[in-house]
């Protein structure tokens, strides 16, 4: 199955014609076809990369939905984030990760999205190995657990107004400069599970979601739409239910912020 891409790709990186990505330098450091560890690598790699599609796809889908909706609620949110935005980065490029240490208010956002709609209300569910004990209540072996991720993330002892879609909460206000503040729970206390099977897929998710928002809220402006007459349709957090969930489909408005941000649009 990989044969085709694998001689394509490892062609091109030794013509030097290729900058590797993460699925190609995969792909190049599988040992040769005559190696008798060929075949045991090679179902390694298809595991591998099945389980990040499987695990990482739709998961990352809902988050960067439920931050356009997000965003289009809340112009406020928006216009903070694109002023530390171009305060920081500027208007003539896009920012990068470089960016990312001066850019709180952004990494606000990443966090208060995965906190306010949880993508796996309910996380995935465990079960006990061994009797356990726990706040006095016993545990037997075989006992399945299934971990609240929603009403962690929904806790009014640890969030005010916690449906509030609020990213500030994340930062400490009381630090001219609005850093993080890491004492508030983190979406990283539930929204990728629990113990030894927790999500190895989180910190590519913290990246993405990251680049997206910082990208998009960049050059573009997201808006809720309006209806024929012409007035703003109010736009609600309302989301499906299941082992994932996603936001109820929505609509909104994604226009460029400026005609430089157009130019900008144009060049990538
Ligand atoms: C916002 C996005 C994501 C959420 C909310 C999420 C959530 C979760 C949760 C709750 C689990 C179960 C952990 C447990 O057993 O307690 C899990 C497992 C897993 N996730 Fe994610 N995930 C996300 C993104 C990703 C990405 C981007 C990848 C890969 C690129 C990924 C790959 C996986 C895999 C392979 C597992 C199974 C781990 C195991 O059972 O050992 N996930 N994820």
């Amino acid at each position: 199955m990989l044969e085709r891409p694998y001689r394509r790709v490892k062609g091109e990186l030794e013509a030097g014609n290729a900058r590797p990505s993460i699925l190609q330098s995969m792909i190049s450091k599988l040992p040769d076809e005559s190696d008798p560890k060929r075949a045991e690598a090679e179902e390694m790699a298809k595991a591998v990369t099945g389980a990040a599609y499987g695990g990482g796809s739709d998961t990352t889908i809902a988050a960067v939905q439920a931050f356009f909706l997000a965003m289009a609620m809340h112009a406020d949110v928006q216009h903070k984030a694109q002023a530390e935005i171009d305060a920081v980065v500027g208007q003539d490029r896009l920012p990068d990760f470089s960016d990312r240490a001066k850019l709180p208010y952004v990494n606000a956002i990443v966090k208060e999205t995965l906190r306010w709609h949880s993508i796996t209300p309910l996380g995935i569910p465990h079960m006990s190995t061994e009797d356990d004990e726990y706040d006095g209540y016993f545990i037997p072996k075989g006992t399945l657990i299934i971990g609240n991720v929603w009403a962690l993330m929904h806790d009014p002892n640890a969030f005010v107004d916690p449906s509030k879609y609020d990213p500030e909460r994340y930062l400490n206000l009381k630090d001219a400069n609005g850093r993080l503040d890491n004492t508030v729970r983190s979406p990283g206390a539930a929204v990728f599970g629990f113990g030894r099977r927790i999500c190895p897929g989180r910190h590519l998710v913290d990246a993405s979601l990251y680049v997206a928002a910082s990208n998009v809220l960049a050059v573009y402006n997201i808006k809720p739409p309006t209806d024929k007459e012409g007035n703003v349709v109010k736009l609600k957090e309302e989301a499906t239910g299941g082992l994932l969930s996603f936001m109820v489909p929505f609509k909104c408005v994604i226009e460029p912020r400026s005609s430089v941000a157009l130019a900008l649009i144009q060049g990538i």
